[in-house]
């Protein structure tokens, strides 16, 4: 799918020069050099000007596929099929047939899919295991040479399959040793791994990814090209240039890389949008799922021991996303029955991304897992934990409250005085006490200075503290109301606190004024929460304990800690975690977030390594330095290895918004004609601004035109125009974005996020287009 973050992990990248595995690779031994091939074509006859290693590798390819259809198309009709999934009986003793046959090799991998079936049978509810499919058996392909012992081929696909009298073996991605080969090692390394008790030694005489789509086979990436089938059948190669981390020579991939579409796409120099990525996508629409293609890296993060925390930290489309939902294929996997789906929680970043993963899971083997933004997973949960606090949420709260009420500083302080409460059963009797525990932490003006100051934050000052202080003094009174119980007891201590007759207008400038109705902030959620848990113990979910076994929170970085420490509290011991972010994407300035070393200070987590990522694999090299300039100071200092190269970005300056969007309608329908199956996103600041883009585009009768207001985006072809805060996540194959505009976009911290984000949404090209003086953060290089 070329649609913004395909919902399918199979084609999560549908882009034809996605590098193919090997290539990206790093292996402790370099490959052999590849033996010269003839020149690639890309006349598209069948067959006709393959070199003649790649007609070998097509045949090689071609024979082991039949071998394993026609394999599952006989064990289909044999009785000793695999049994329908919900048998586990049956299956266990197919199993049990097969290890009596396997060579010892090939054991570990079928005790272990043995052991899973026996986790799954147990819980019966849960995920099955999947026969193999003959649609797509498997997507990579290895031949191993290991001392004293015959060549033999080893698939990699999404369960396991072994008959070695068939010569079939197909072995599940997440079975550690057989992945660690085909993830680790490039074809041409010698490899030592552990099988079981055994230690062997071998050499990767082959190392394929391999695309199989109905059978058939539709794409082969290896080190000496990459075959693609043809529409009229025949195989051919194409753009099978390595590409060079380091932005060295031969690093070009596209456009020359593909010239015959270059061509195609009318007036492909400057002014023209549309690299004929998504056409090539369109006709090489069988692109290797993104299991075959993590790099060893992202591998080594996936299949980290399955207790502990991994921070991992990776700039925009360095696979954080990818890394994060696999690792839950391999926790479920690998780790028996620990880790089932109701005890495995997803916390996202937006509505769009739960959308995404939500239809990403079932797709890897995961259904029924829970996928929520913190916000909505907050609010039940405080729901649940103070059924009878009815008071409505409003989202008007000052940014300096905010502040306030995310800031490390009071994190700490609710630590602090919770535990002074150790001994005070009244306090932690029932959850009205929490509740005035709660107002009484945000309302003692004392402590609260004092909290403060011990923080020493130079942008949160007295002055700052005072005014929230001021508005939480005047609102919990309300709140408490809502307990009948000692109302009057409360409120005659809350008077005891001082007047305050200072300015009484927030860090926005909004005023920070009284309020009679009982109404929380929301982030109230996460501070009763917290409360909760500190004085009441764990949070509870009906008549149990709200526990999972694996969390996994994608955009960590624009979560306050006072939501991770509440989401780290629901985790089991020991904690299974991986947070993942990117600190140049924070998009909520206030959210007391400052960067992975602070906050894992501040969650008491010293101790654990941040994992850093340095591929971006989405965007093309000219993007990511548009990307990385707006940025400026808060650019990390190592920039990203971006693999691919493309077109350059374009600056487009218009004297008003209606001329620009009759230049971008003009080069919006040639594209759409040439590649129906691309995605584009016009991405504005404000909504007003997107309203603008939309209602001329929408009069120019561009076609599959979309305004999304609400993260409701449709992940299929076509013009999405929206506002850059609602596609973090999210990726388009073009990006426009528009009124890049000194008025909107100054150099302030959160324009240069946003721009970054904006930017980093394409993984093919990006236009910058502005329609009053430019924005200083449009680099000079840009023109
Ligand atoms: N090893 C890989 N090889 C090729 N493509 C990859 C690889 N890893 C990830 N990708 C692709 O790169 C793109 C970005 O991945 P992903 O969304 O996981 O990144 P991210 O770090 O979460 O990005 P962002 O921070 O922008 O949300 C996706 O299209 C994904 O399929």
């Amino acid at each position: 799918m070329t649609a913004n973050r395909s919902t399918s992990p199979t084609h999560t990248r549908e882009q034809s020069t996605a590098p193919s595995s090997a290539t990206v690779t790093t292996s402790a031994r370099p490959a052999p050099p590849a033996p010269p091939t003839s020149p690639m074509s890309t006349d598209g006859a069948p067959g006709a000007g393959l070199s003649e290693r790649g007609a070998a590798i097509v045949s090689e390819e071609e024979a082991l596929l039949a071998r394993v259809i026609a394999h599952l198309a006989t064990a289909a009709t044999k009785p000793s099929r695999p049994p329908p999934a919900e048998n586990y009986e049956e299956q266990l003793l197919s199993l049990r047939d097969q290890i009596a046959a396997a060579r010892l090799e090939d054991v570990p991998a079928l005790v272990q899919q043995m052991e899973r079936l026996q986790g799954i049978a147990a819980r019966r509810n849960e995920n099955v295991v999947e026969p193999v499919d003959p649609k797509s058996p498997y997507f990579g392909h290895l031949r191993l040479r290991e001392k004293g012992r015959p060549e033999r081929d080893v698939l990699i696909g999404r369960t396991t399959l072994v008959d070695a009298s068939a010569g079939v073996r197909i072995v599940d991605w997440r079975h550690a040793p057989v992945s660690q080969i085909y993830y680790r090692y490039e074809e041409g390394a010698e490899y030592e791994e552990t099988f079981g008790e055994r230690d062997v030694e071998g050499t990767v005489l082959v190392r394929r990814t391999v695309t199989i789509d109905d059978g058939e086979l539709y794409r082969i990436s290896a080190p000496q090209g990459t075959l693609v089938r043809g529409p009229s059948g025949g195989f051919r190669e194409i753009a099978t240039r390595a590409t060079e981390l380091s932005g060295g020579q031969g690093s070009a991939v596209r456009p020359e890389d593909m010239r015959d579409i270059a061509r195609a796409a009318a007036g492909g120099a400057r002014g023209g949008l549309g690299t004929g990525a998504a056409f090539h996508a369109r006709e090489d629409r069988h692109l290797p799922e993104i299991a075959a293609l993590l790099d060893p890296r992202q591998f080594e993060l996936i299949s980290k021991p399955d207790a502990g925390i991994v921070v991992i930290q990776g700039g925009a489309g360095s696979g954080k996303t990818t890394i994060g939902v696999h690792r839950l294929a391999f926790l479920s996997y690998n780790g028996g029955r620990r880790f089932t789906a109701d005890k495995m929680l997803v916390i996202v970043g937006s509505p769009a991304l739960r959308a995404y993963i939500s239809e990403a899971l079932p797709a890897l083997g995961l259904g029924g897992i829970a996928v929520e933004t913190f916000s909505e997973w907050a609010r039940a949960a405080r729901k649940r934990a103070f059924p009878w606090l009815e008071a409505p949420v409003e989202e008007n709260t000052p940014s300096v409250v905010t502040r306030y009420k995310t800031h490390p500083a009071m994190l700490h302080l609710l630590e602090q005085r919770a535990a002074e409460l150790k001994d005070d059963a009244r306090a932690r009797r029932d959850s009205r006490g929490t509740l005035a525990f709660w107002a009484d932490v945000l309302t003692d003006l004392d402590r609260v200075m004092a909290a403060f100051e011990a923080a020493g934050d130079p942008e949160f000052g007295p002055e700052q503290v005072k005014r929230a202080w001021r508005w939480c003094a005047d609102r919990c009174p309300a709140v408490l109301d809502l307990d009948p119980g000692d109302r009057a007891e409360r409120k005659a201590a809350m008077a005891d606190e001082p007047a305050d007759d200072d300015d009484d207008r927030g860090g926005d400038g909004r005023e920070v004024s009284s309020d009679d109705r009982a109404v929380l902030d929301p982030e109230d959620d996460a501070l009763l929460l917290r409360a909760y848990q500190l004085l009441r113990g764990e949070l509870r979910k009906g008549k149990n304990v709200l526990v999972y076994e694996h969390l996994f929170v994608d955009e960590a970085q624009d979560l306050a800690p006072i939501d991770l420490a509440v989401l780290l509290g629901v985790v089991a011991e020991p904690r299974s975690v991986t947070l993942a972010g990117d600190t140049a994407q924070r998009l909520f300035m206030d959210s007391g977030f400052r960067d992975w070393r602070a906050t894992l200070d501040d969650l008491g987590l010293s101790r654990v390594d941040v994992e850093p990522l340095r591929i971006a694999y989405r965007s093309t090299r000219e993007v990511l330095a548009f990307a990385r300039a707006v940025l400026g100071p808060l650019a990390d200092p190592t920039p990203p290895l971006a693999p691919r190269s493309g077109a350059p970005v374009e600056h487009h300056h218009f004297p008003s918004a209606g001329a620009a969007v009759a230049f971008l309608a003009d080069a919006i329908r040639p594209l759409f004609a040439r590649e129906p199956r691309a995605t584009l996103a016009i991405l504005a600041r404000h909504p007003e601004q997107a309203d603008v883009y939309y209602d001329a585009l929408r009069m120019a009768e561009i076609p599959n035109l979309r305004r999304v207001r609400a993260y409701e985006f449709a992940f299929r072809p076509g013009v999405e125009v929206t506002e850059v805060r609602q596609v973090k996540g999210l990726e388009y194959d073009y990006v426009v974005l528009v009124d890049v505009n000194a008025s909107t976009y100054s150099a302030d911290d959160e324009s240069r996020h946003l721009l970054h984000i904006g930017a980093t949404r394409a993984a093919h090209q990006l236009w910058v287009i502005s329609t009053a003086a430019p924005s200083p953060l449009v680099p000079d290089w840009l023109g």
